[in-house]
């Protein structure tokens, strides 16, 4: 499995004894480089307004105050930290402010190497962390009857000039209320299936034995109104838009249990008693590729519906009190309190849990 976080320090604001002989104010984190512990925070800071660095030499036995270079992140009551590439350390601040909420601390790369030989000292560089998402596509994946529709429903009426649906084809029937063009475009298999043999598609799938897929017309269409994609599509689709051409975000929904999923999907009462069945042997599958396939960049769990269209604002950029109603200006990771990151196959990905759910550890 992936490296396991370095710490989730917020379960230890008691102090603690730490094996290092450091004195403890327990929001310290601990990660190992080769031979080196670099311990982010705490009682030996270089200044109380500000993250404290020190690294513990293993091969020497000592402590080394290393030169910091950068600017650093403002003191903070909790914090986790994940080791990116044996170089860089990624820093999720909790409680920040959402443009400042995630720095990376450089400790061994190239920058950082020629530095050292520059100072003649240990040397770490601050960078803050910012990214390109607040525009993308959405791709949103989850078991069938998790709640996506709900959610992006909820999404398209509260913002409807800054999303648009893309209109998947599928050939399932329409269910009672479903308008053809509106929620789907149905269409028979041997001219979908013609479609797909031209290229028309930028994905596809069978899904509980039905043909979907998403055309590249249906995403151009959005992209020309001016708004942001959003893709409702199974684990396939997402597997496959991951691997095209489209850079988009990928949002993973996650039911609190199988039992609430069937809950739903026969309250729904839009399927039939096997399709029901079908679509639950399917879920399970599809729940341990979500939360472990590295696909998707975040996983939001739909336990209560306004905390997880609270949380998916926010990850869109759209959170706090007064919501914003207008594309955001700046593009920056906003990743709700109730959050912890790890790391699955390589890529980071955001796990956002109910308010009072324990943060999760990878071993
Ligand atoms: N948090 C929630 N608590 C209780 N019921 C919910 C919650 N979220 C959604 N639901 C209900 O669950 C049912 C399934 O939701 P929805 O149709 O949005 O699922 P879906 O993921 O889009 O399913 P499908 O993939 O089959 O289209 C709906 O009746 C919806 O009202
Ligand atoms: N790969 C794709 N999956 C899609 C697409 N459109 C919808 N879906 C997924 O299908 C299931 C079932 O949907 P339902 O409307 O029959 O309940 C659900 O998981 C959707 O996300 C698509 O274009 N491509």
């Amino acid at each position: 499995m992936g490296e396991a976080p370095a710490f989730f320090v917020d379960n230890l604001q008691n102090g603690f004894s730490n094996g290092f002989g450091l004195k403890s104010k327990g929001f310290e984190t601990f990660t190992d480089v080769g031979d080196k512990t670099f311990v982010i925070g705490g009682a030996n800071s270089d200044s109380t307004s500000s993250v404290g660095i020190q690294i513990y030499d293993k091969s020497t036995g000592k402590w080394v105050i290393p030169t910091v270079l950068g600017t650093k992140p403002k003191t903070c009551k909790g914090h986790s930290a994940i080791l990116l590439n044996e170089d860089r350390i990624m820093i999720s601040i909790r409680g920040s402010t959402p443009d400042d909420c995630i720095w990376f601390l450089e400790v061994d790369t190239e920058y950082v190497k020629e530095q050292k030989k520059d100072f003649g000292t240990e040397v770490v560089a601050w960078s803050k962390g910012v990214t390109g998402e607040a525009e993308k596509p959405v791709v949103i994946s989850g078991p069938s009857g998790v709640g996506k529709g709900t959610l992006i429903n909820m999404l398209m009426k509260e913002f409807p000039s800054m999303f648009g649906f893309s209109v998947s084809h599928t050939t399932r029937a329409p269910r009672g209320m479903e308008k053809n063009g509106v929620h789907y475009h149905f269409t028979e298999r041997n001219v979908m299936e013609n479609d797909i043999k031209h290229g028309k598609f930028l994905e596809f799938a069978s899904v509980h034995g039905n043909l979907y897929g998403t055309s590249i017309e249906a995403v151009e269409a959005v992209a020309d109104s001016g708004k942001r994609c959003i893709l409702d599509i199974d684990v396939q689709g997402a597997r496959s838009v991951r691997a095209s051409y489209l850079d988009a975000v990928f949002i993973f929904i996650c039911p609190p249990s199988m039992r609430e999923l069937e809950e739903r999907l026969r309250a729904r009462g839009t399927e039939t008693e096997d399709q029901i069945l079908k679509r639950l042997r399917n879920a399970e599958a599809e729940i341990e590729q979500g939360e472990s396939s590295g696909i998707f960049d975040y996983i939001l769990y739909n336990h209560n519906l306004e905390e997880c269209y609270e949380n998916l604002m926010e990850l869109l950029g759209l959170g706090g009190s007064a919501p914003i109603k207008q594309k955001p200006s700046s593009k920056v990771i906003d990743p709700p309190s109730n959050h912890s990151v790890s790391k699955i196959n390589n890529k980071m990905v955001l796990i956002v849990r109910r308010k009072k759910w324990e943060t999760r550890r990878r071993t």
